[in-house]
């Protein structure tokens, strides 16, 4: 007996019946996110952003995705789909450093925070820093790469700080590749996930060598920006550089979810 084949109308049936679907449930996910922000409101204070969370998430979606549909697409929309929620949550706006180019820089802004969260651009970190530390709840985007000692600005207690290092998924096409950190005014360690801490480290002359065995993410003269796994103590960088004269916590962020996983 041969099968009658599905109709095109038949499809498109189906394909109706599951985009309803994701709308109604994209609407409910608004409807406890609405109930989220009054549990917030009363359990915690300060910035709605919760990196560490947004990481672990993350990592569930590339981890369990299959099919034809690019990864691209998957990590995209619910980074829009979170980054939308958090400013419904909170209305903030992202400053992103275009130093090393304003196309790569807006593309990282709006692959990991869509068109509803407004976007503006600085010429330099500094002007990131202060655009952030002037905010109630705005968002900065520096790249790792960008010129300068810029995470100096980040050493004193109450200034920003880095929460995030985009992008989450790491892998070797990625369409929003630029590595950015994300700062913020300083959150929990816990909420930004501490799988790994930054500290800014400065040696006493631009000449010296970086000490061996630690991640130096950035370099400019004396000024060192280095990555510390959440097992390495702090100890052993300050063993590791006797003659420093400055070892600064200036943030964490979760680590990286590979993919393919
Ligand atoms: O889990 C939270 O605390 C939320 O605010 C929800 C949510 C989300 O939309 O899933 C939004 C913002 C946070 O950064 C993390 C997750």
């Amino acid at each position: 007996m041969t099968e009658t084949p599905v109709s095109l109308a038949d499809l498109r049936r189906e394909i109706d019946r599951i985009d309803a679907a994701m709308h109604g449930l994209l609407m409910e996910r608004g409807e406890i996110i609405s109930q989220l922000i009054a549990v917030k409101r009363s359990q915690e204070t300060g910035s709605a952003f919760r990196p560490g969370r947004e990481a672990a998430m993350m990592r569930e979606i590339v981890g369990r995705h299959r099919g034809i549909l690019p990864v691209d697409i998957v990590e995209s929309i619910w980074r829009v789909i979170i980054a939308t929620f958090t400013h419904v949550q909170a209305p903030y706006a992202v400053h992103g450093d275009v130093s090393l180019g304003g196309a790569a820089m807006r593309d990282v802004a709006r692959f990991h925070f869509g068109f509803v969260v407004p976007y503006e651009t600085h010429d330099d970190a500094s002007d990131v820093i202060h655009a952030v530390a002037a905010s109630r709840g705005d968002l900065g985007l520096v790249p790792v790469a960008a010129a300068g000692a810029w995470w100096r600005a980040l050493e004193p207690a109450g200034a920003p700080k880095v929460i995030a290092r985009l992008p989450f998924v790491e892998r070797a096409d990625h369409p929003a590749a630029m590595p950015c950190y994300v700062l913020s005014k300083p959150v929990d360690e816990a909420s930004a996930g501490s799988d790994i801490r930054l500290y800014s480290v400065v040696l006493p002359e631009a000449a010296a060598p970086a000490p061996a065995g630690f991640e130096v993410t950035a370099r400019a003269g004396a000024a060192l920006l280095i990555s510390l796994p959440g097992a390495q103590p702090v100890s052993a960088l300050a063993d590791a550089l006797p003659a420093a004269t400055a070892i600064h916590p200036v943030g964490s962020h979760a680590a990286a979810v590979p993919h393919p996983v």
